[in-house]
C-alpha cells in the first residue's frame, strides 16, 4: 500500500516554495481573516495547503485502488486506455504524453475515473474501467469523489463571493448533473533510473485544465514555477495537508484575477528518487457546455480587471469540453506532428517564453 510505506524525509536543502496553509474548518466557518489568506493564495500563487479537510481515510483508499489497478498486466490496462481523440478518462500508459515542445516523453502512468461515471454508478455516462476500479467505485471512489467535490465546492463559494458574483454564479458554472471533465487521477510515477536526471520532467509543465484540483502528494517531485521568474521550485509534501489549485477556467472566469500557475513533476529530489511516486487528485472542471469567457456581466470587479486587459484576452471562443479536449488530445505523443502540437495543448499560462 503506497501511503503506508516509509520513505526518507523530503531533503531541506533543495530550493523549496512556500504555500500559505489553509485551515478548512476555518473556511468552513467563513472565518474572514482565514478566507483573506485563501485570496492572497488563490490571487498570487494559485496554491496553497489545506488542513483538516476531512479526506484522509478516503485517501488512503484512493491510493490502494491505484495500487491495484497499476499492478494488472499493461495488456489488461490497455484495454481502457484514454485514445487519441482527446478523452481524459481511462489509463494512461507512461510516454503515451509528451512533456514538453520537443516531444520527450512523460514517465507516469494513471488512471483516470470520471465524476460523472463515480456518481452514476453501476450505471455509465463517459466509459468502462478496469475491474479493480469497478470493484471500489462504490466502497471507495464515489465517496472519494464526493467528498473531495464538497471541499472544492466549499472553496469556490468562497472564491465566487470575494469576486463580487451573485451567489452560486461558479457552482452554476460546474453543474453536478451536467457531464463535465471533472475526475480522479491516482498517478504511479516509477523510481528514478540511474542516468535520469532530477531535471527530466516525469509530467511536463502545464497549468491545469479545469476549476479547482484537490492534490495528494507523500514524496516530493510536484514543482511550481515562482511567478514573475523562470525558476522551479519544489512544494514540500506535508503529511496531512492536502495541495489545492486553480485551473485555467478560474483565471478565465475571473479576468485574469485568480492565477493557474505552471507546475510540473519531476523524479522526488535526493533519496527519495529511489522510491515508486504515487499522488491522487481529484479535478472539479466546468460543465462540458460552460462557455469559457470572464464573468464580467455579473461582477464589477471582474468588469473591472477586463478593462484592463488587452480586448478579448480571455474570450476563449470555446466551450469546457472544447479546451479540454484540445489539451488532451495535444499532448498525446500518437498526435504529434512538431513542436505546434505542443504549443496547441497550451492553456492560460502566464510566461510562455517558459515553455
Ligand atoms: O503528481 C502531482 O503532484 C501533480 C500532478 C498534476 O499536476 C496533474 O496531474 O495535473
Ligand atoms: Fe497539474
Amino acid at each position: 500500500m503506497p501511503g503506508l510505506l516509509s520513505f526518507p524525509p523530503f531533503p531541506d536543502d533543495v530550493p523549496t516554495h512556500p504555500l500559505l496553509v489553509i485551515e478548512y474548518e476555518l473556511i468552513l466557518k467563513r472565518d474572514a481573516a482565514e478566507i483573506d489568506q485563501l485570496w492572497k493564495a488563490a490571487t498570487e500563487l494559485g496554491f496553497w495547503y489545506l488542513k483538516n479537510h476531512g479526506v484522509d481515510a478516503e485517501v488512503d483508499q484512493m491510493f490502494e485502488m491505484g495500487a491495484e489497478t497499476m499492478r494488472l498486466p499493461l495488456e489488461e490496462k490497455m484495454k481502457y486506455e484514454q485514445g487519441d481523440e482527446g478523452m481524459s478518462f481511462g489509463y494512461k500508459a507512461a510516454g503515451a504524453n509528451a512533456t514538453d515542445e520537443s516531444g520527450a516523453l512523460d514517465t507516469v502512468e494513471f488512471i483516470n475515473v470520471a465524476k460523472d461515471d463515480a456518481l452514476a454508478w453501476p450505471g455509465k455516462v463517459h466509459r468502462e474501467y478496469p475491474s479493480t476500479v469497478n470493484a471500489r467505485m462504490e466502497s471507495t471512489i464515489k465517496p472519494f469523489v464526493q467528498k473531495s467535490l464538497e471541499v472544492n465546492y466549499n472553496l469556490l463559494e468562497v472564491l465566487n463571493d470575494r469576486l463580487g458574483l451573485p451567489k452560486g454564479a461558479l457552482a452554476k458554472q460546474h453543474p453536478l448533473e451536467e457531464p463535465s471533465g471533472s475526475e480522479a487521477r491516482c498517478i504511479k510515477n516509477p523510481p528514478r533510473p540511474d542516468g535520469i536526471t532530477e531535471e527530466q520532467a516525469a509530467i511536463g509543465a502545464h497549468t491545469d485544465f479545469g476549476s479547482l484540483s484537490f492534490l495528494h502528494n507523500r514524496l516530493g517531485g510536484l514543482q511550481v514555477m515562482v511567478p514573475g521568474t523562470n525558476e522551479w521550485q519544489y512544494v514540500r509534501p506535508i503529511p496531512g495537508h492536502a495541495i489545492c489549485n486553480l485551473g485555467d477556467a478560474m483565471t478565465i472566469f475571473s479576468g485574469g484575477i485568480l492565477r493557474s500557475n505552471l507546475h510540473r513533476v519531476v523524479p522526488p529530489p535526493k533519496e527519495q528518487g529511489k522510491y515508486e511516486r504515487w499522488s491522487l487528485v481529484f479535478f472539479t472542471r466546468p460543465g462540458h457546455s460552460v462557455k469559457l469567457r470572464p464573468l464580467a456581466d455579473q461582477s464589477s470587479i471582474i468588469a473591472d480587471a477586463v478593462a484592463k486587459l488587452p480586448p478579448g484576452k480571455y474570450d476563449t471562443g470555446a466551450t469546457s469540453k472544447d479546451w479540454f479536449t484540445r489539451r488532451i488530445k495535444n499532448q498525446r505523443i500518437k498526435n504529434r506532428t512538431g513542436p505546434e502540437t505542443w504549443r496547441e495543448s497550451r492553456g492560460t499560462e502566464h510566461k510562455p517564453s517558459a515553455y
